[in-house]
């Protein structure tokens, strides 16, 4: 069943130019230009994009915090903006920059206003707030104004605020920005964890990569407000030509390589030979036509870098580097 669906949706804002000394002219921006987009219940979603693709947009719609300029969409059966009450009881939202804490008081006492706006069961806060305690460390402080808490505490502090009234959904932009190895792993554990159970789905938009391979079997990129990739990353491997890396340590240097289709030698040194690898190359036929130019004494493998991979699609969108990672 699908919890999340999305067609045709868009989103254009009226921005202000300078032209001239004096004079401004208007121009309309397709921020979100017509995504499609249907979630399942359950699924955990990466929602990618460079700078200014339309995510924190997309999710802001998805949220009802902004009415689309086109399009249909629908989240648990609701229409975000007019039903924004209801919905608000049946998604979860993390926004990085943005908290639904109390700045004054300590997360103990925020949560306690929350049970009471959601009116949720003791028990069942309760319950929902010892896991979060648990899997997130919450404990050493739980106590604290969320004034004084680092970064990484609020983020996790504000995870758990939006999972206590028992969301359906929950949308998470840019989780884990600007947060130390610790409280990243602590955070992607958590969802990896809430992921697994099935209960709740999960929309994320985050930068950094390492979340998506840690998380998310299905990704959605999109660019200049575009959907330009919907599928599992192994599809992204397959379609933006991925190449893996072999590096093998002859006893002495080999003699010359005869030539095997999609197979390019990159480094020579010595003893050492770096191969790189078209996804239709095989390792196994590399390896054994290697073994016959002399004895091996180490091999190592490397599969493609997510990293590698994106950055080749946001370039075949038409994009300079420079504008695409934070
Ligand atoms: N309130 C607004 N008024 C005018 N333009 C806006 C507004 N909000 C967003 N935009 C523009 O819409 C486009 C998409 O912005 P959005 O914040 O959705 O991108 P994003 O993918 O979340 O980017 P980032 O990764 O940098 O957070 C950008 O060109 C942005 O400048």
């Amino acid at each position: 069943m699908n919890v999340i669906e999305a067609h045709g949706l868009r989103k254009d804002f009226t921005v202000r130019v300078r032209k001239g000394l004096l004079r401004r002219e208007r121009r309309d921006v397709a921020a979100v230009d017509g995504v499609d987009l249907t979630v399942q219940r359950g699924e955990l979603l990466g929602y990618l994009g460079p700078n200014g693709a339309g995510k924190s947009t997309t999710l802001k719609m998805l949220t009802g915090v902004l009415h689309p300029s086109g399009g249909r969409v629908s989240v648990c059966g609701l229409t975000p903006v007019p039903q924004r009450i209801l919905l608000a009881r049946r998604i979860g939202v993390v926004f990085g920059q943005r908290s639904q804490l109390w700045w004054d008081l300590p997360l103990r006492d925020s949560y306690e206003l929350l049970r009471h706006i959601y009116r949720v069961p003791a028990a069942e806060h309760a319950a929902r707030l010892r896991r979060c305690r648990d899997l997130l460390e919450l404990d050493p402080f739980l106590d604290t104004p969320v004034r004084q808490l680092s970064l990484g505490q609020r983020m996790r502090g504000e995870l758990t605020a939006a999972l206590l009234h028992g969301p359906e959904v929950l949308f998470l932009d840019e989780p884990t920005i600007g947060l130390d190895v610790v409280s990243k792993q602590a955070v992607r554990g958590f969802l990896a964890e809430l992921g697994e159970t099935g209960d709740t789905t999960i929309v994320l938009t985050t930068h950094d990569l390492a979340d998506i391979e840690r998380l998310c079997r299905r990704i959605v990129v999109i660019d200049h407000g575009r959907v330009v990739h919907d599928g599992g990353i192994d599809a992204l491997h397959a379609r933006y030509g991925s190449q893996r890396r072999v590096t093998v340590d002859f006893d002495t240097p080999p003699p010359a390589l005869p030539d095997l289709p999609g197979v390019h030698l990159e480094t020579t040194t010595g003893p050492r030979l770096t191969f790189t690898l078209d996804t239709s190359a095989s390792v196994g036929t590399l390896i054994s036509t290697l073994t016959t130019l002399g004895n091996l004494r180490d091999l190592s493998v490397t599969e493609p870098e997510i990293e590698e991979v994106i950055a080749r699609l946001y370039r075949s969108e038409g994009r300079a580097p420079s504008q695409r990672f934070s």
